[in-house]
């Protein structure tokens, strides 16, 4: 049994299909790069994998059992365009996510509770070089550090499949590397599952340990929208890495949770 198995899944808007017939394995740690034309679904996908929207028709399972309905900790999302909240400080923009789950019994955090989230939420600014910036507010900060601050925020859940729709579309090519040695470390070091929509070919191809081109198989001219996207070509990339990562040498191991 693979850890996600998606069966046969179709996504339509009334008359239009976005998706059809799409059928994927995935194993818990892959890395998947996901590629293909404006247009083509890539972003509905992911909202499919996050549970913010049912196919039209067919099944996704995650460990075997239908995807929760609703978004849960179980996986992270960051989006092109930093999600950040503009009132909390850098600080707070990290440890709210550690607060939240329990905000229902308990209301935020305090005592012990507290500094232990705090701690972890300083550890992970310093991981991704915010170290120095925990009291400013998102509007004082870059692009890219607003949207290192994106990626804080997801990895502190430390869930157990992330979803990165384009997370470095909007930032330099200096930040981008940065971002992807970042990025390709904290993937190490958690062993999470990724699905990362590009347009970067060879952004694709460097981090992936797979790479999924989105297209589709029939057209036609006169009702364009009359058939959907499915996964022409799956590409295996990185086998070296993709191998380390899932039968790790004990000198490779970190735990995120210091
Ligand atoms: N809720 C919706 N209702 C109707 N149409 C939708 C809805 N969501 C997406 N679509 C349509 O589905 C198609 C695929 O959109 P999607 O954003 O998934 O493509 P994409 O491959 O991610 O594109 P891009 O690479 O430009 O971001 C588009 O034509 C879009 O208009």
């Amino acid at each position: 049994m693979s850890f996600i198995e998606i069966n046969n899944i179709w996504q339509e808007y009334g008359a239009h299909v976005v998706l059809e017939r799409l059928n994927l394995r995935v194993n818990a740690g892959e890395f998947c790069s996901m590629v293909g034309a404006s247009g083509c679904g890539k972003s509905t996908f992911l909202r499919l994998l996050l549970g913010q929207e049912a196919p039209s028709r067919g099944t996704i399972l995650l460990d075997g059992k239908p995807l929760q309905a609703e978004p849960d900790r179980s996986r992270g999302v960051v989006f092109q365009r930093y999600s950040v909240f503009p009132h909390l400080s850098v600080l707070d923009n990290v440890t709210i996510g550690l607060e939240l789950p329990n905000a229902r019994l308990l209301g935020r955090l305090f005592g012990a509770s507290k500094r232990e989230a705090r701690d972890r939420a300083v550890w992970m600014l310093q991981k991704v070089g915010l170290g120095q910036a925990l009291e400013k507010y998102p509007a004082q900060l870059s692009g890219g550090m607003q949207q290192r601050l994106a990626i804080a925020q997801a990895f502190i859940m430390q869930p157990r499949v992330l979803l990165l729709d384009e997370p470095f579309g909007a930032l330099d090519p200096g930040i981008r590397k940065d971002m992807h040695a970042l990025l390709l470390q904290l993937w190490g070091e958690t062993r999470m599952t990724v699905f990362m929509v590009t347009h970067d070919l060879s952004e694709g191809f460097n981090l992936g340990t797979r790479l999924l081109v989105f297209d589709k198989v029939r057209i036609d001219p006169h009702e364009p929208n009359a058939y959907g996207a499915r996964i022409t070509y799956d590409i295996p990339l990185n086998e070296a890495r993709l191998a380390e990562m899932t039968n790790p040498q004990p000198d490779n191991v970190y735990a995120l949770r210091s």
